[in-house]
């Protein structure tokens, strides 16, 4: 909807109205086109001024119509009888101009945006690009280059940023809206035509071809298979090299493959499953709606070693007090002194000074009797992890939420050891803890819903997107994780190598395949692992043979390699070979080859060829196998909130909406039968047993992934 008013006898002003974001519903372009209509033809109406409600310009085309038929008056037209008018029509931007809201501005005569105002074509991560005419005008009205990096980043701008790019006439820190009122009468008979940008040349540097070029191949770097930062330059290109017609024909070509590609579904769904993870609930009926977060002024970290850091960084950027707390000054002085450089690089980037004074660094437990949530960051050993929450709970104040932030290990065991164990949830961080985006909250059985609301909260107020979890070894994340693992090391006592398998799985989106991220994390943290659960080390069974253990198939390949001293990325070698200890470019080596070639003679394993196809299918079917399990266990309360996991914490690609969303795009029926047949040929292995969801699901016609939850075995039944 939009709102007519005429104000001071001249001006008409033109509000949207759709809360929340006035975002350009079918009855808001409605709204729209007749009230332009109306102040073009009112012959009192010297000048128009858009705006939207709410301190809201427009968070553009609304995303929930993009499922459905499209109905209403088109946005392409709406924007050209808007720019095409005789009368000056200004856009008074507050909040946000996103998308269509941008190129709603962009049709208008004049812009004046509020000091704190955002502008942006996010399009592009909506597997779109801004097709009311945005990547036609844009580059006409800010030349290409910066363009380009709008409109195939889908960065938010803002407002000072806006005005020097010269998206933006003017910025105020008055009211916006009187602002543009003003404005609006001041250019009354201005000659109107050099500001539709329809009409005006796309200003182009000598070199553009080049310039376009690069910017491809770039693109096509970053995108990790996405189709729409390609297709936003193949626009961008139309708006230098062609009429500004033909450019909006190019546009509307580009659009109407994206809009229908699975790509956009994906990235659309991903857009709500995000918003969506954050409205939590659990079994006992609290949910995010009834339970309120407690504040959190002042918060400690039990050890600083690579999470704690990070941990202390997150809290302290958010402008949090921190008592860091180590077991030896040495410990201390080191975890300081790398804290300080984290601070200081981030501060820089941000170019703010480093809140150091926020931190107290200390070896004494004593310092947290005023914390009002406590996150403990030791070493992976339940005995330590015991002792400390043991005394945790002795020194520090009766409400204090007490937090682990183990990456597997039982939440209720350790809540068993304190005093308070309603106030004991877990706050798994991913690594880099101060930029990774993912954290699991796990709520134990004994979790308050006001534990839970505060580390939700806690973690949003950090930056991240925090979804809820049930508590089991490995909760969501890291228990799929361990299927995936496996097979690819399967993979490689059957012929394949670590470059096949990564290949494989970087073609597919993954920043990284699993080797390389193996090596990255650091071959010894499984090895510890697998020793102290009897995998591997002197507690193995004798009796078990050398590639079964518990019954199962496994893998002993992974312990060759870290006995051979070969640790990852670290000391220079894992799966692959490095520049140097610690540095990032990774090479084939033939001494990993040569390894797996006496394996399987050793094994009496006669290689075979493997292929790109098998390496997605095993690696990523027994993810989405496990991924079933959990929901149906009631692990994760819905498939949004494990493909927000991956998205966010192990580099799912976003393009293909996370592993859940996934497998519905290839068909449920398809997954089943894959497993179903990699199961028959490797019976050993019990990951590959199609779960009892997938095959309910199949077996009531594969419905659609937003109604899986009626499916569900236990919903909800350990959150
Ligand atoms: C051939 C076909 C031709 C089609 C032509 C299409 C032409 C186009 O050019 C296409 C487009 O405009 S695509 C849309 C581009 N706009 C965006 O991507 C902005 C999306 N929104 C945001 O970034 C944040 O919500 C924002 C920054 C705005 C606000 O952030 P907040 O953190 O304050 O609030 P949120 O929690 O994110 O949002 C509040 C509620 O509003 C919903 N929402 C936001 N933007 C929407 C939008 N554009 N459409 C529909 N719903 C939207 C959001 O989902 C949330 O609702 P709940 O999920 O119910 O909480
Ligand atoms: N490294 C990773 O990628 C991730 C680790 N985690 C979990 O985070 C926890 C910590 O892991 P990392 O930081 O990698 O370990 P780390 O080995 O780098 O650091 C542990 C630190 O805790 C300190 N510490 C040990 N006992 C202590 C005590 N009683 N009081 C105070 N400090 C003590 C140690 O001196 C050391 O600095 C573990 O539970 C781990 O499973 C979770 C997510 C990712």
């Amino acid at each position: 909807m939009a709102r007519y008013a005429q104000v001071h006898g001249s001006v008409a002003l033109i509000t949207l109205t759709n809360p929340p974001v006035n975002a350009l519903s079918a009855a808001v372009r409605h709204g729209i086109t007749e009230t332009v209509t109306r102040a073009l033809r009112d012959p009192e109406v010297k000048s128009v001024v858009i705006c939207g409600e709410n301190g809201v310009f427009c968070g553009g085309a609304d995303i929930r119509e993009f499922a459905k038929p499209m109905g209403g008056p088109p946005l392409v037209p709406m924007i050209a009888a808007i720019e095409e008018g005789d009368k000056p029509v200004v856009a008074a931007i507050e909040g946000v101009a996103l998308g269509g809201g941008l190129e709603l501005a962009l049709g208008c005569h004049y812009r004046i945006a509020h000091t704190k105002a955002l502008v942006g074509l996010p399009e592009v991560t909506l597997g779109l690009l801004p097709a009311a005419g945005g990547t036609q005008r844009l580059p006409r009205l800010i030349g290409i280059a910066p363009a380009l990096d709008l409109i195939t980043t889908g960065r938010h701008v803002a407002a000072q940023q806006a005005l020097k790019l010269g998206i933006v006439d003017q910025v105020t820190d008055q009211s916006t809206v009187d602002v543009a009122i003003q404005f609006a009468k001041q250019v009354v008979g201005q000659p109107l035509l050099p500001r539709k940008l329809s009409t005006q040349p796309t200003p182009c540097p000598p070199d553009v071809d080049i310039l376009l070029e690069e910017a491809m191949t770039q693109v096509k770097r970053r995108a990790r298979g996405a189709i729409a930062p390609v297709a936003c330059v193949m626009a961008v290109r139309a708006a230098a090299t062609l009429p500004y017609r033909a450019g909006m024909q190019k546009e509307q070509e580009l659009m109407a493959t994206l809009f229908r590609s699975s790509q956009a579904h994906a990235l659309q769904y991903c857009f709500f499953a995000q918003r969506a993870v954050g409205r939590w609930k659990l079994s006992s009926g609290a949910h995010s709606g009834n339970s309120k977060p407690r504040p959190v002024s002042k918060a400690a970290v039990i050890g600083l070693g690579t999470m704690g850091r990070g941990i202390t960084v997150a809290l302290v950027k958010a402008g949090i007090a921190v008592v860091a707390v180590e077991t030896s000054d040495k410990q201390l002085q080191m975890g300081k002194q790398i804290v300080s450089e984290m601070l200081k690089r981030e501060a820089q980037k941000r170019n703010e000074t480093p809140r150091l004074d926020l931190i107290r660094f200390t070896t004494s437990m004593l310092e947290l009797k005023d914390s009002d949530l406590v996150i403990e960051a030791v070493f992976e050993d339940m005995p330590l992890k015991k002792q400390v929450f043991k005394e945790l709970s002795s020194v520090c104040k009766a409400d204090a939420f007490l937090c682990t932030n183990t990456s597997g290990l039982d939440v209720d065991e350790l809540a068993a050891v304190t005093k308070t164990p309603e106030l004991v949830v877990g706050m798994h961080f991913f690594a880099p803890a101060h930029v990774m985006k993912l954290l699991e909250v796990v709520c134990g059985s004994r979790s308050s819903p006001e534990a839970v609301a505060t580390a939700m909260y806690l973690g949003k107020r950090l930056g991240k997107v925090s979804v809820a979890v049930g508590n089991c070894p490995g909760f969501v994340g890291n228990r799929m994780l361990r299927p995936y693992l496996e097979e690819a090391n399967f993979l490689l006592e059957e012929g394949a190598t670590p470059e096949l398998v990564d290949g494989a799985l970087e073609e597919f989106g993954f920043a990284m395949g699993v080797f390389r991220m193996s090596d990255l994390s650091g071959l010894d943290v499984g090895w510890r692992i697998r020793k102290e659960s009897g995998l591997t080390g002197p507690d193995v069974d004798p009796s078990d043979p050398p590639r079964r253990r518990q019954g199962q198939r496994y893998s002993p390949l992974p312990d060759l390699v870290c006995e051979q001293g070969r640790l990852g990325q670290k000391n220079g070698r894992g799966w692959y070979l490095y520049d140097k200890p610690g540095g990032r470019v990774a090479t084939p080596d033939p001494k990993i080859h040569q390894l797996l070639e006496e394996y399987r003679l050793k094994h009496g394993i006669r290689p075979r060829r493997v292929d790109r196809q098998e390496v997605v299918e095993r690696c990523l079917f027994a993810l989405i196998n496990e991924g079933f399990r959990i929901l149906d266990d009631g692990i994760a309360a819905g498939p949004e909130d494990i493909d927000m996991i991956y998205v966010f914490g192990y580099g799912w690609p976003r393009h293909r909406g996370g592993p859940m969303f996934y497998a519905g795009m290839v068909g449920l029926p398809k997954v089943l039968e894959r497993l179903e047949h990699y199961w028959q040929a490797h019976p050993d292995v019990p990951h590959l047993e199609p779960s009892a969801l997938l095959r309910r699901l199949v077996d009531s016609g594969s419905p659609p992934i937003d109604t899986w939850r009626d499916f569900l075995q236990r919903p909800h039944s350990q959150l």
